[in-house]
């Protein structure tokens, strides 16, 4: 694969390429990817930014497909060099069915798998997530662990049930054959809560909190420590595994990493906080605010949002070489001058 470093050789497919992360993906590769030939993007929906990639130097190729359609993705896969697949249905408010949630999280990826084995896609890089680990069922904390800190990982919500098998999957299929019968690579990333421009929750709480008269009502203890990487160092991270995965296939394939930063950690709300504080918010105690919160709120939101989950590794440093490529204060400016973005700003 970086036999001719110097060239334009490689074709990638992002898969959920123009969701919240997928984009970040996408733009991390056009302009930290140098040997990139062509991108193609996947996705269910395709946004109108594509268009503006399209007249660079890398061949951007945009396809409207569903990763439940086998027949789609083999097409979309066949003659790519590497595959990140961060196609997924993110719900966790019961939204989507079970089933649902299952056929495109599970079933979307081992198609992916299949059509990699099917046309002879050597590298395959899940987006998985720390919910693959927990918070569990118990509500057990997870203070600071990393890839190797024993926990019960127990699930019953259908997104971390579907996010641990897909990850599953896609472990075991590292070193399956694939077309022409060299091996399969593939590895998983674990993000934390993924934060920055794009990121819909972000922007639900700067609407409520300006409906409310610049307030937003503290619902959960502030000692509840919550793990949070800013997306463009998740970003940054699935294409640098991407680069090293052919030449450090025998130590990275089949491994999972966690997604981190220089974050500090903090109560998901004071998180919130740095970055809706600027934008004029401020954080108050009431009574019974979670009457305010009822969308997002379901047991299974409660104890995740009430269980300290936290990771502290160098795993991927040491396996890859990452460092984040946006200092804490990088990631906090950039967030909030997207937040000043969002329509309806004060
Ligand atoms: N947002 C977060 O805090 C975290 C997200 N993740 C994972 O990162 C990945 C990306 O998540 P986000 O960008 O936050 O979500 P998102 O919803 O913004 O992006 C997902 C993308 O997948 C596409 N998609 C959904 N169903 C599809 C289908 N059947 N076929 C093709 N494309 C389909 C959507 O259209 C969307 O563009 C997901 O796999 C998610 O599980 C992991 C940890 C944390
Ligand atoms: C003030 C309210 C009561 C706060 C409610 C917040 C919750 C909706 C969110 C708190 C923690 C979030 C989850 C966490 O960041 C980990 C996640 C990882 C993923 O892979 C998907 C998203 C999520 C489950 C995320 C969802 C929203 C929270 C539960």
């Amino acid at each position: 694969m970086a036999d001719s470093a110097e060239t334009q050789e490689l074709v990638y497919l992002v898969t959920g390429g123009c969701g919240f992360l997928g984009e970040h993906v996408v733009r991390m590769l056009l302009q930290r990817e140098p040997r990139l030939r062509e991108l193609r993007i996947f996705d269910l929906h395709l946004g109108p930014w594509l268009e503006e990639l399209k007249t660079g130097p890398v061949q951007v190729t945009a396809i409207q497909g569903d990763v439940t359609q086998a027949h789609e993705v083999a097409a979309a896969v066949a003659g790519a060099h590497v595959v990140i697949h961060t196609a997924g249905l993110v719900d966790v408010f019961g939204k989507t069915s079970p089933e649902t949630i299952h056929e495109v999280n599970v079933q979307g990826t081992q198609n992916v798998i299949e059509a990699c084995v099917q046309t002879g896609t050597r590298f395959l890089i899940y987006t998985s997530s720390m919910e693959v680990v927990g918070p569990n069922t118990k509500g057990q904390p997870f203070y600071r662990g990393n890839e190797n800190t024993p926990y019960e990982a127990v699930h019953r919500h259908p997104y971390p049930c579907s996010k641990a098998l897909a990850e599953q999957l896609v472990l075991e299929a590292n070193g399956r054959e694939v077309l022409g019968g060299l091996p399969l690579v593939t590895c998983a990333l674990r993000p934390t809560g993924i934060y920055g421009e794009g990121h819909q929750i972000m922007r639900d709480f700067y609407h409520q909190g300006l409906r409310l008269g610049g307030r937003l009502f503290r619902a959960i203890p502030a000692s509840v420590e919550h793990g949070r990487v800013y997306v463009g160092n998740v970003a940054w991270m699935h294409v640098l595994v991407a680069r090293e995965l052919e030449h450090r296939a025998a130590l990275m394939g089949g491994q999972v990493y966690f997604c981190y930063d220089n974050s500090p950690y903090k109560s998901y709300e004071d998180f919130n906080m740095e970055f809706l504080g600027p934008c004029g918010l401020l954080l108050q105690w009431l009574l019974r605010p979670l009457m305010l919160y009822a969308p997002l709120l379901n047991p299974y939101t409660l104890a995740v949002a009430n269980t300290t989950f936290t990771v502290s590794t160098d795993k991927a440093r040491r396996h890859f070489g990452y460092e984040p490529l946006f200092s804490w204060e990088e990631s906090r400016t950039r967030t909030i001058r997207w937040v000043q973005t969002v329509e309806g700003s004060a």
